[in-house]
């Protein structure tokens, strides 16, 4: 398969070691982890439960730091994209993302645009609506209160407020958990788009076969806290290791790489 990536890193992780707890009590997630994703990519990564994932994303956002070993996000030490306002440089769509209940559907789009108080409400809410209706989101939306929202348009919302700020950068925790099939299609086709249309570098964590293999480019799995292999979602499914051959190889992960019937894309 063709790479669809170039050679610039976007983000670098070099011997990482996330450790939690102290003294007696401390223990490893990730251990001398490296991973390297490159501009342009669509970057799934998988593991079983636990293995980290969620982690490694903090870690690439600089919320989390490393007890040993570098995260180099966007050319800078991660810590540094927290200290400076993250939202510009990585938009970050959060698997429990839950809106602002007490704001409409354009104040959370452009809640970060206007905490940062550089333009007045008006140009924020003119930025707002426009990724609104980047997120396949109509104006009439735009005054609907989060709880009159569905699942589905719940996520866009929360898309559009990762996008306010055109960030190069977008990480996706479980970005169709939740979602009906249909509804999970949609979404992934909307990613797709965005993805080609804005250049973006996107990674993300999902347990879910069908979006893997609709979006990756490229898989790496995280299994005893590193990254085990990375390639392509055909050529991992090869590797031989017991959480591969379970998440891959069950009736979902079959189906899930079949060819598409003449017709489908
Ligand atoms: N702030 C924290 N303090 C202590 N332990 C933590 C913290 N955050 C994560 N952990 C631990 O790190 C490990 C990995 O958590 P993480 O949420 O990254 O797993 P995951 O691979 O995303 O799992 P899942 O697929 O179940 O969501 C878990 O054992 C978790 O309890």
């Amino acid at each position: 398969m063709e790479r669809t990536h170039n050679t610039e890193p976007v983000v670098v992780v070099d011997k990482l070691w996330s450790i939690f707890g102290e003294g007696d009590k401390a223990f490893a997630v990730h251990q001398d982890l490296d991973l390297t994703v490159y501009r342009g990519e669509m970057l799934s990564i998988v593991g079983g439960s636990g293995t980290g994932k969620t982690v490694l994303l903090r870690q690439i956002l600089g919320l989390l730091h490393p007890g040993k070993g570098t995260v180099t996000t966007l050319g800078r030490p991660a810590a540094e994209l927290c200290q400076e306002g993250a939202a510009a440089r990585v938009g970050m769509l959060f698997q429990h993302g839950a809106l602002y209940s007490a704001f409409n559907v354009l104040e959370n789009i452009g809640f970060a645009l206007r905490e940062q108080g550089t333009l007045p409400d008006a140009m924020v809410d003119e930025a707002a609506m426009i990724k609104l209706q980047m997120v396949g989101l109509k104006p009439e939306h735009a005054m609907r209160m989060p709880a009159d929202l569905s699942g589905g348009m719940v996520k866009r919302v929360a898309l559009a407020r990762a996008l306010i700020m055109d960030p190069p950068l977008l990480l996706l925790d479980e970005p169709t958990a939740g979602l009906d099939p249909t509804s999970s299609d949609e979404f992934c086709a909307l990613l797709r788009d965005l993805h080609a249309e804005l250049g973006l570098t996107v990674i993300m964590v999902t347990h879910d076969l069908d979006t893997l293999f609709a979006l990756s480019s490229r898989v790496a799995v995280l299994a005893e806290k590193r990254v085990l292999v990375t390639g392509t979602p055909r050529e991992v499914a090869q590797f031989q290791h017991p959480f591969i051959e379970t998440f891959f190889q069950g009736e979902r992960g079959r189906r899930a790489m079949a060819p598409a019937p003449v017709g489908e894309h």
